[in-house]
């Protein structure tokens, strides 16, 4: 045994191998040493003819789903060896082989997979500048490819799926691309071919195999030479790893890059567009927001939808009358999403079936699935938009797949296809005898055995089981004479004898096998109907497309509604004008005041640059990312947190927010925060949105003043970058290039003093701010008061020699040439705002108080919280 293991283990050096022996699977020599460690199991050992006994550990078949998941989720290749029968030898005989590889890009067992994200498997092919990128996902059927002749976007599309596992040619190792950090932001395990998978022959042949096509023009690959070898490399290395047919990949999608926005990993990171920055949550993400699908289709192609928003104003504009039509016609729509309601995860179920791994469940999930389809396409019908009629085309009813599952299966199956039970009544009638054979054979016998004393008059016979000779009929003696020809003497007792009839071995038969074989005959049945369903793949993977895109088009008409968005106007002339934007996330985790809304305006010419100043705790990062993710959420085709929105499309949006250490690879805060710089500058095009936050805090004032300077500069020279960009700063001095630099214009978000504390309007107003406050925040922040007023004392003192003095050197021009800088006194600003905070009454407050959901509340809200309503009592006791 251990020669034959040894063997197989050669074949699949790379593996983890489980070899099933009897009722377990085992590991042996490195595999179980290493297995034995990363699952916590004995180790044990095992005599091999070596002096030394081998190092074993093993599993129980019946859990080893969850263990060989571990192993893959940990970045392992573990492949399964079975017995099998032997084709070339005689029926019964068996030989062992690995019957599967599972991978992390490949793992088929869908429950431990999140429903909400695709598990992809990246193929990418490098050759030269070029690089082909295949990307699938095997459990939806989802089969993507691009080429790009930049590392940058090869980067950023590999950081944008976020695949389990990326699979390459040796040349990916060289492109310089940071592997580790590749492998830290996405997880992603990778594993380099040899350069046989990659053969342009081969490659060739086999897509048009498995595609059945004579020419690659058809499927758009034609010109798609790196595309191609990373295609042809994914078909083999699946057809290798799952030694199957990959039945659900029927169709590939090839893509160009630019048909998206681009947006770098540190970009949809700092606009927690799927998960928070900090603790990693969905709840806190722009995709929590939108995400009010019901089926798992949807929440996948929602959470694709914003992970590469369009740049295309035509289909932004088609998705947006869609969502328009389906957020006008509210009852219907409500309608479609409770049709919705019952749809399973068709796109993994039809794997699944394709795959043969589905069960009598899956199958009942599917119909019921189905039982909605025809509603649903009904309903669809009073949408006229082109873009929700194509989809309504698209929807095939089904109903012959429906019904044959309804007549083939019963409505609550149990899980495991071997126990049988599963079988509906009608469908088989052999299936029905033999399960009659089960439940009848009593009665069966006590007919025959009423008919034979009817029959031979012999009234004292008796049917009569035993272990050796099965069913018979005991007849005593004193009948002997009246025995029928017919029956066969099997035994003499002393007062009796025993005898069989061939019609009692039928039935006997029949009694006896009938649950053997009708678990054998349920599981023929199922594998055929398994096979049926299968051969419609296609026709139900176009459905899941299409109740995916309805699923999404209706949660973001329903979100629209409920948190009151409005549908944006769309140009290409890149004039962003945004009025009374509200920040979609923090508008949503409020549990007390309202959001102040503010406006954004910049373009290509004289708002390009928005200098923002303000206190800390003012508002400016949030100011900024609602700004950028209603963008984002315009070329999503979604409507947006605003009272009015007029759009130009941007081609990348980036951010550089906050301070992000980057311990694990050595880098510094100021050092992660250049690099994030130096990317945005050499990506950024004149098209794109720029939001700092900040930029130079992270080092001495002056060398931060002056980095913070040349990059206002450079991104709204023309001849350099002009890119439309939102800039906060805490270095006030930056708000002298209003007047000196084209296109550049101070805001601020206003505070009002109040003797010595500060009140958050949370208004953008244009103009700088004169002062920063940062002494009232740290009080605030509850730093003690000593600390307090000695701050005090050495702001006094420095402003004296504060680097102001400095700047106005270094800006020196002519007075006369430069317009009136606008600095605001805040307390000067938006007064009516403020009278806003001084006609509460105690009751208003009180009941604010009340309404405040704390365990929802961050400590800094909190503390902002409390600010608030400790300033508007004050101020009313103030007034009084
Ligand atoms: N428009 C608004 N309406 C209501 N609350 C707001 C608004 N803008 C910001 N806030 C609240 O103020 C808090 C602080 O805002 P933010 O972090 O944007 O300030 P900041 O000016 O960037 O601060 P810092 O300079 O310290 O980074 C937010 O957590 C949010 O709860």
């Amino acid at each position: 045994m251990m020669k034959l293991y040894v063997e197989t283990k050669r074949q699949v050096a790379d593996c983890i191998l489980f070899y099933r022996l009897g009722d377990f699977y085992e590991m042996f020599f490195d595999d179980a040493v290493m297995v034995s460690q990363e699952l916590g199991l004995t180790l044990t050992g095992k005599e091999c003819g070596l002096p030394e006994r081998a190092p074993m550990c093993g599993v129980p078949h019946h859990a080893v789903e969850s263990y060989l998941n571990k192993l893959v989720q940990n970045g392992h290749k573990v492949a399964i060896c079975e017995q099998v029968e032997d084709p070339k030898k005689a029926v019964g005989l068996v030989k062992r082989e690995v019957v599967r590889i599972v991978t992390p890009g490949t793992n088929l067992d869908t429950d431990d997979l999140d429903a909400s994200r695709n598990n992809y498997l990246m193929c990418v092919f490098c050759l030269g500048e070029k690089s082909g990128i295949a990307t699938v996902d095997i459990t939806t059927g989802t089969f993507l490819v691009t080429e790009t002749d930049s590392r940058r976007k090869l980067r950023d599309e590999i950081l944008r799926f976020s695949p389990a596992e990326i699979i390459c040619n040796d040349a990916f190792e060289l492109t310089g691309l940071n592997l580790q950090e590749i492998k830290d932001q996405t997880g992603a395990t990778i594993f380099t071919l040899d350069s046989t998978y990659f053969d342009d022959e081969e490659c060739r042949q086999s897509i048009k195999d498995h595609f059945h096509v004579g020419n690659l023009q058809g499927l758009g690959l034609a010109d798609m030479d790196a595309g191609v070898a990373a295609t042809g490399a994914t078909l083999r290395y699946l057809t290798e790893t799952q030694k199957t047919k990959l039945e659900n990949l029927t169709t590939i999608e090839p893509y160009s890059i630019g048909k998206y926005m681009v947006l770098d990993s540190f970009t949809r990171r700092n606009l927690e567009l799927t998960e928070t920055l900090r603790e990693k949550n969905r709840r806190g993400s722009l995709l929590w927001v939108l995400d009010k699908t019901k089926t798992a289709m949807g929440a996948r192609l929602l959470r694709s939808f914003l992970e590469q928003p369009l740049v295309d104003s035509e289909e932004i504009e088609a998705r947006l009358t869609a969502v328009e039509e389906l957020n006008q016609n509210a009852i219907t729509r409500e309608e479609l999403r409770e049709y919705l309601g019952p749809v399973y995860d068709l796109e993994r179920l039809i794997s699944r079936i394709a795959f043969m791994t589905a069960n009598p469940r899956d199958l009942i999930a599917l119909k019921t699935s189905l039982g909605m389809v025809p509603a649903i396409k009904t309903a669809l019908q009073e949408f006229q938009s082109p873009l929700l009629s194509s989809i309504r085309e698209e929807i095939d009813p089904l109903e012959d797949v429906c019904s044959l599952i309804g007549k083939a299966i019963v409505d609550d199956p149990p899980v495991a296809v071997r126990e049988g039970g599963f079988i509906r009544e009608g469908y088989s009638e052999e299936v029905d005898h033999l399960r009659s054979a089960k439940t009848d054979g009593k009665q069966w016998l006590a007919d025959i055995e009423a008919r034979e004393k009817e029959r031979t008059g012999i009234q004292k016979m008796k049917i009569r089981y035993n272990k050796v000779f099965g069913y018979y009929l005991e007849i005593p003696n004193s009948y002997r004479g009246e025995i029928p020809q017919d029956y066969i003497r099997k035994q003499t007792l002393v007062n009796a004898e025993r005898y069989i009839t061939p019609e009692l071995k039928k039935l006997e038969e029949t009694i006896l096998g009938a649950q053997d074989r009708l678990v054998q005959l349920e599981y023929d049945l199922f594998v055929e109907l398994r096979n049926k369903i299968s051969d419609c793949t296609l026709r139900i993977q176009q459905t899941a497309k299409a109740l995916a895109q309805t699923d999404v088009f209706c949660s973001l008409a329903a979100v629209a509604e409920r948190n009151r968005y409005v549908r944006p106007k769309i140009n290409t002339r890149g004039a962003i004008d945004i009025r009374e934007g509200r920040h979609p996330v923090v508008e949503q985790m409020m549990s007390s005041g309202e959001f102040i809304p503010n406006d954004t305006v910049l373009d290509n010419h004289k708002n390009r640059v928005s200098i923002i100043t303000g206190p800390n705790m003012a508002g400016k990062s949030t100011y900024m990312r609602q700004s950028a993710l209603i963008v984002l959420m315009a070329q999503i085709g979604s409507f947006v947190p605003a009272r009015s929105a007029d759009i130009g499309i941007v081609d990348r949006i980036f951010t550089r927010v906050g301070a992000s250490d980057d311990l694990a690879s050595g880098q510094s805060t100021f050092m992660v925060e250049m690099s994030e710089v130096a990317n945005i500058l050499r990506q950024a095009t004149k098209n794109s949105l720029l939001i700092l936050d900040e930029i130079g805090r992270g080092t001495s004032t002056y060398d931060g003043l002056s980095i913070a300077w040349a990059v206002v500069e450079h991104v709204a020279d023309t001849k350099k970058l002009g890119a439309k960009t939102l800039f906060a700063t805490h270095y006030h001095e930056l708000t002298e290039l209003e007047g000196k630099i084209p296109g550049i214009n101070n805001y601020c978000i206003a505070v009002r003093e109040k003797g010595d504390d500060i009140v958050f309007l949370r208004k953008i107003v244009r103009g700088g701010a004169d002062k920063s406050y940062g002494i009232q925040v740290a009080k605030l922040a509850g730093v003690p008061d000593d600390v307090i007023s000695r701050a005090k004392e050495l702001a006094a003192e420095l402003s004296d020699s504060d680097i102001t003095e400095k700047v106005q050197e270094i800006t020196e021009t002519d007075e006369a040439e430069r317009p009136k800088k606008k600095h605001h006194k805040v307390d000067e600003v938006d007064m009516n705002q403020m009278s806003l905070f001084d006609t509460v009454s105690d009751a208003d407050i009180v009941r604010e108080l009340m309404e405040i959901d704390v365990s929802h509340l961050t400590p800094l809200d909190a503390l902002n919280t409390i600010y608030a309503l400790q300033n508007k009592m004050k101020n009313r006791w103030s007034g009084a």
